[in-house]
């Protein structure tokens, strides 16, 4: 039986905003907030970091039952992930970890490994849910569900952007490609795929700023009578 605490899904593909959008509303309501990806990117590196293939379903299962992850507090407030030990908060984000955690975000039992984690976020005041699957699987009780996308031209070019200002050295063309390869795999994988909850409110952000996409959201979150703090 899910928490009463409501939850706010914002699900969609790769670079759309959920990240930026989901952190934005859940400091204006002053909610929790669950990167869902992070999960299966931490996922991914544990795998790399134990020698795990990406076709040793039962290592995986197990490994997703029990990694070892915190999110904790930084000194400037961000968000620091610790994976056994180890500060990975910039080693996550990579277009390669993401490529990967994608093919392990494939397999059911990694999927059903990592659920009661997801759902244990769900804590008073309320929860902010960002990831492919929130609205649909996770969380289909959610009282605001929101599925938030872009064109993949506009999706790559901001990560672009994205990735030069930490330094990363990366091709538009590859990125495009990329995107559109795991958006691909997303939407296609028997379990869970990236689709629009029933009742979602669909916000193609492509020409939209952060702050629009944010107001819209936080509309919905007014009629629900959810106050922002
Ligand atoms: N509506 C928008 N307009 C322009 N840039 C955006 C918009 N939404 C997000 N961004 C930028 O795009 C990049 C990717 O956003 P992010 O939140 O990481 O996407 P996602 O979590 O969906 O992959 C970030 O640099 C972010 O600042
Ligand atoms: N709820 C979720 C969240 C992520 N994922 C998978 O994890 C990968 C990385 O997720 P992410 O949200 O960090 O990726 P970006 O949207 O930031 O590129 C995605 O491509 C999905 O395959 C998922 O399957 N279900």
């Amino acid at each position: 039986m899910m928490n009463q605490a409501p939850v706010i899904t914002i699900d969609g593909p790769s670079g759309a905003g959920k990240g930026t959008v989901s952190q934005l509303v859940a400091e204006k309501l002053g909610w929790h907030l669950l990167d869902s990806g992070a999960l299966y990117r931490l996922l991914a590196l544990a795998a790399s970091h134990h020698g795990i293939e990406t076709d040793d379903v039962e290592a995986l299962k197990v490994l997703a039952e029990h990694l070892d992850i915190q999110f904790q507090q930084a000194d400037d407030n961000a968000i620091e992930i610790v994976l056994e030990g180890e500060v990975v908060t910039q080693a996550i984000r990579t277009e390669i970890i993401g490529n990967q955690a994608s093919k392990l975000a494939a397999i059911p039992s990694v999927r059903e490994g990592l659920l009661l984690r997801q759902r244990a976020f769900v804590q008073e005041p309320g929860l902010v849910a960002d990831g492919r699957d929130m609205g649909t699987v996770v969380f289909p009780e959610a009282s605001i569900k929101v599925f938030l996308t872009a064109s993949p031209e506009e999706r790559a070019q901001r990560r672009l952007m994205q990735l030069q200002q930490k330094g990363d050295e990366v091709k538009l063309d590859e990125l495009v490609k990329t995107i559109k390869e795991r958006d691909e795999r997303d939407a296609n994988r028997p379990v869970a795929p990236l689709v629009p909850a029933v009742g979602a409110l669909v916000i193609d952000s492509t020409d939209m700023t952060i702050d629009q996409v944010v107001d819209v959201i936080m509309v919905e979150a007014a009629k629900a009578s959810y106050i922002a703090v």
